[in-house]
């Protein structure tokens, strides 16, 4: 397979097990991310186990960086196929404290920056005259909204909007534009999300929340990356072409739609 794959926020977390699980697939990966520590060690280990990958460091909520992104692809790998808008960022905060900087900051990565992702693939694969496929990191919070994660729920509800609209106007074009929506990982997000809900709630203690969401869940474990990885390597796949528009949980029984 001669395919390329870009995927934002690859450097850790559920970013870097989707884009490990497409470089598995065969996919030319471009990695992506703010944070250039977490990069370069990715990319590095990759490169070690024999995948060809590439990196690139940026912010996702700044427009112009997706076009520097879809460039890397191009330059180092000559197409672009499918790109993963997979970065995004948590704040746990009660309603009414929330404040403007918050909104703006989650609102600008996790919402604008899907947006922008979207607008700079689709005219990639518009340009090459070829199919291609979007993938926005939804959430369960896309379907379900949570206390303490308002504006966070907010934008994933946001995400499976932008991934409706956008694949009822690229269908023409043969992109397809879709959302995956995981449930409890345990990644540094998670531990981010448990360390604030016990901040918050004097009766927690470290491990509560992140417990008493897991504990709910029907398949009794919570979330590996690579379940996550498991979704979206199907969706990047030629087997998924006749899918778009949807917002798919993965998130082993817990929201139910
Ligand atoms: N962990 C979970 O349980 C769930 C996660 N998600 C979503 O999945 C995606 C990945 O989540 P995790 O891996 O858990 O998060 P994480 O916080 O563990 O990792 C996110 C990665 O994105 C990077 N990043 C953050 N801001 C960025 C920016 N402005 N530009 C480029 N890169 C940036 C970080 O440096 C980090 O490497 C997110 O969109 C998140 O909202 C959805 C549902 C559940
Ligand atoms: C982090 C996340 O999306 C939730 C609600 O688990």
């Amino acid at each position: 397979m001669n395919k390329v794959a870009v995927v934002t926020g690859s450097g850790a977390g559920l970013g870097k097990g989707i884009a490990l699980q497409l470089a598995k697939d065969g996919f030319k990966v471009v990695l992506q991310d703010i944070n250039q520590d977490t990069l370069k060690s990715t990319e590095e280990e990759f490169k070690n186990d024999g995948y060809e990958v590439t990196s690139i460091a940026g912010d996702v909520s700044k427009r112009d960086s997706h076009t520097e992104f879809v460039k890397a692809a191009v330059d180092h790998f000559g197409q672009l196929d499918v790109y993963v808008n997979n970065a995004g960022i948590d704040i746990v905060a009660p309603f009414i404290e929330t404040t403007e900087e918050q909104m703006n900051k989650i609102f600008a990565i996790n919402v604008n920056g899907v947006m922008f992702g979207t607008q700079a693939a689709a005219r990639q694969f518009m340009d090459q005259g070829t199919k291609g496929k979007v993938l926005n990191a939804c959430s369960i919070a896309g379907h379900e909204s949570y206390e303490m994660l308002g504006a966070y729920s907010a934008t994933k509800h946001a995400v499976k909007s932008l991934t409706h609209s956008a694949s009822k106007e690229f269908a023409k074009e043969n992109i397809t534009v879709n959302a995956y929506c995981p449930g409890v990982a345990k990644t540094e997000m998670w531990d981010r999300i448990d360390a604030e809900m016990v901040r918050y709630n004097d009766d927690m203690e470290p491990g509560d929340a992140f417990e008493e969401f897991s504990s709910a869940i029907s398949l009794g474990r919570y979330q590996e990356p690579q379940d996550v990885a498991n979704l979206v390597s199907f969706l990047a796949s030629d087997q998924a072409d006749y899918i778009t528009g949807q917002a798919i949980v993965t998130d082993g029984g817990l929201v139910y739609r």
